[in-house]
This record gives C-alpha cells, sequence and structure tokens, in this order.
C-alpha cells in the first residue's frame, strides 16, 4: 500500500513533555518546506502554546499521523485511530523506541524518501473485543493486548476460558495476556510468550504467573474467537496498558482478531530481526 497525494499531516506528541517543542517545529519546517501541512491536535498542542485539533477532527482532515515520543505514544495513536485506518509513523524520542523506530535525526531524509515512494507501510493486526453485560455491549480495540487480571494484587483470579464455543481452560494466577503480533514483544514477551512475526494474522493467549505446572502460552489462528469469564469476582480488563475497563462476574468478553489492520509506515529497509537484535538483545 502506498500514500498518493500527500497534503496534510496529523502531530501528536509524548503527553508532559513541553521539551519536545522544538522538535515539533524542526519537523513542521521539513514537512512544510515540501508543501505538506501540519496539524496537531489540541492536547499536544495546548503542552507546546500552538492552535491544535480535538483527535478526532485531526484524524479526519489528515493524510497519515506522525508521533513524537516513544512507543506508548505510538500506541496510544494507533489505537485511537485505527477506525480511521490512517497510516501512522512512530518518530523516536523516548526510551526503547522498539515500534517508533525512525530517529528524528533521519526524519528529513526519510520525508524525501517518502515523497519518492520510497517506504513501506505494513498492514499490522488488531485485536478487538466486545464487553457484554447485563446493560448492553461495548467494543474495545487493541494494537499490543488485552490484559485480563485481578482487581487486588494480593489476590489470584479464575478465568474460564472457551475458544471458538468450546470449553479451553480454567486459568488460575495472575490473569492473561491477550497478544497481537505486534504486541508479542511486550508484556506478552516478559510472561513467558512467544514472539509473533508482526505480519502474521495470529495471537497469544499467554496465562501470568498461573498457578500450574501445566499452562503454557497458546498461538491462535486469527479466525478463532476466544470467550473469557470471571465466575468467582470482579476483573480489570487492561487495553494496551493504557485504558482500563472493569468487568463484573455477571459479564463476557469475546476477543478475536479485527477485521481490518493497523497501518504502521516503515524504512524502506526496516528489518524486523534486526529491531530485535538492536532494541532487545535477540541472539545476543
Ligand atoms: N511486565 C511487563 O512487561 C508489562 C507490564 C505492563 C504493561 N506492559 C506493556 O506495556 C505496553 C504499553 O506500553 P507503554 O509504552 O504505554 O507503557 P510503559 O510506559 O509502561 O512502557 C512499556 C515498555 O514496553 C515497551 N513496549 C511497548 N510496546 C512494545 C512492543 N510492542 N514491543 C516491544 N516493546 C514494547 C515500551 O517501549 C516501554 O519501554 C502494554 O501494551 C503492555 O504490553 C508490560
Ligand atoms: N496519548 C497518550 N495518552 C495517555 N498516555 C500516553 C499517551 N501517549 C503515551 N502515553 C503514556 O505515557 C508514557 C510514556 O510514553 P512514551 O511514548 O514515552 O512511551 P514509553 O513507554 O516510554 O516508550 P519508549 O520506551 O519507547 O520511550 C507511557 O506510559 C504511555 O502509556
Amino acid at each position: 500500500m502506498k500514500l498518493t497525494n500527500i497534503k496534510r499531516v496529523g502531530m501528536l506528541l509524548r503527553p508532559s513533555t513541553p521539551e519536545l517543542k522544538e522538535m515539533f517545529f524542526e519537523a513542521k519546517r521539513i514537512f512544510e518546506s515540501r508543501g505538506i501541512e501540519v496539524i496537531i491536535d489540541n492536547i499536544s498542542g495546548g503542552m507546546i502554546d500552538v492552535m491544535g485539533q480535538p483527535f478526532e477532527m485531526l484524524c479526519q482532515n489528515s493524510d497519515f499521523l506522525v508521533t513524537i515520543g516513544g512507543d506508548g505514544t505510538l500506541i496510544s495513536a494507533v489505537r485511537r485511530s485505527y477506525r480511521y485506518q490512517l497510516p501512522v509513523l512512530g518518530i523516536h524520542a523516548g526510551k526503547l523506541g522498539f515500534l517508533a523506530d525512525l530517529d528524528f535525526a533521519e526524519l528529513e531524509i526519510f520525508v524525501d524518501k517518502m515523497l519518492a515512494g520510497e517506504y513501506r507501510i505494513d498492514q499490522r493486526a488488531v485485536l478487538q473485543a466486545t464487553i457484554t453485560s447485563p446493560n448492553g455491549q461495548s467494543e474495545i480495540f487493541a494494537f499490543n493486548d488485552i490484559v485480563l487480571t485481578r482487581p487486588s494484587i494480593a489476590k489470584m483470579i479464575r478465568l474460564e476460558t472457551f475458544v471458538d464455543g468450546r470449553s479451553f481452560n480454567t486459568y488460575y494466577g495472575d490473569g492473561v495476556v491477550i497478544s497481537t503480533p505486534t504486541g508479542s514483544t511486550a508484556y506478552n514477551l516478559s510472561a513467558g510468550g512467544p514472539v509473533l512475526f508482526p505480519l502474521t494474522q495470529v495471537f497469544a493467549l499467554t496465562p501470568i504467573c498461573p498457578h500450574s505446572l501445566t499452562q503454557r502460552p497458546v498461538v491462535l489462528p486469527g479466525h478463532f474467537e476466544i470467550e473469557m469469564k470471571t465466575p468467582d469476582a470482579s476483573a480489570l480488563v487492561i487495553v494496551d496498558g493504557q485504558d482500563l475497563v472493569e468487568i463484573s462476574d455477571s459479564d463476557t468478553v469475546h476477543i478475536k482478531l479485527a477485521s481490518g489492520a493497523a497501518q504502521l509506515i516503515h524504512r524502506k529497509e526496516f528489518n524486523y530481526f534486526e529491531v530485535l537484535k538492536e532494541k532487545l538483545g535477540w541472539g545476543n
């Protein structure tokens, strides 16, 4: 997939970091000197004294989004803009920069390459969760992961799990991580789950500290749907480590891969295994 006729880019900055003002103005200069208008969301704008637009309006008015921050800023932008199907470029101004991997110093050269068509847009799977309660249904999307865990850190949680309508397992421990291929190198990795190549159409279901000798992570095909219930108590549903929903013992959570994908802009030469090696020490 390629971007055509780029007119306007929507920028988002890491929250509570007014020091990014200088980078924003330099990025604005780079885009505007090439005929691309730069707009900013009102939260980032408020932080650096620049007039911004509400997030939804920014998405409607942009051809693609650029985040300046870390992986958290990029994850948040991808999740919140998902329904607008906008490509997102993450500029690394954070600590790890696993996903937001374009160094700011490379931006000017990269923009010229983009305008010459030398870039790629990866289609990354997204999770969709439907929470059903006696009061109705709500829909959630996640770019990295959905975690079901206990509200009290001192207690264990029991999670009854069904796969494609059939009883599959009852997890007993700290909870589970349901991860996209993109999120597999985040919480899933810490919980002992597998690294999933980011362009695969699968998801991982990984228990967190299960009190069992037999419960292991599983990788499921993208067309499977899992259903989870917490029969004894309430539970927390954590979305990309950033949003939180509390569910009760009468609620059910259905999770599957969403029908659409998120779109990440990368350098043409982007190599996943090089990033794994450089950022996470893969193979060292
Ligand atoms: N024990 C853990 O490992 C743990 C606990 C809570 C949350 N998380 C992860 O944090 C993510 C949210 O990230 P954040 O930046 O908003 O929170 P954060 O500020 O707590 O940082 C989490 C760290 O994970 C890195 N990270 C995020 N997504 C990644 C990915 N897909 N691959 C490799 N590294 C990644 C970030 O760069 C950062 O260093 C959640 O989706 C969850 O996966 C991990
Ligand atoms: N738009 C946002 N709304 C709310 N919280 C956000 C938003 N963007 C980022 N955050 C949070 O701010 C914190 C710092 O974000 P940042 O983008 O620097 O990610 P990070 O986790 O530090 O990644 P890295 O290790 O690459 O720097 C994270 O905990 C992230 O969840």
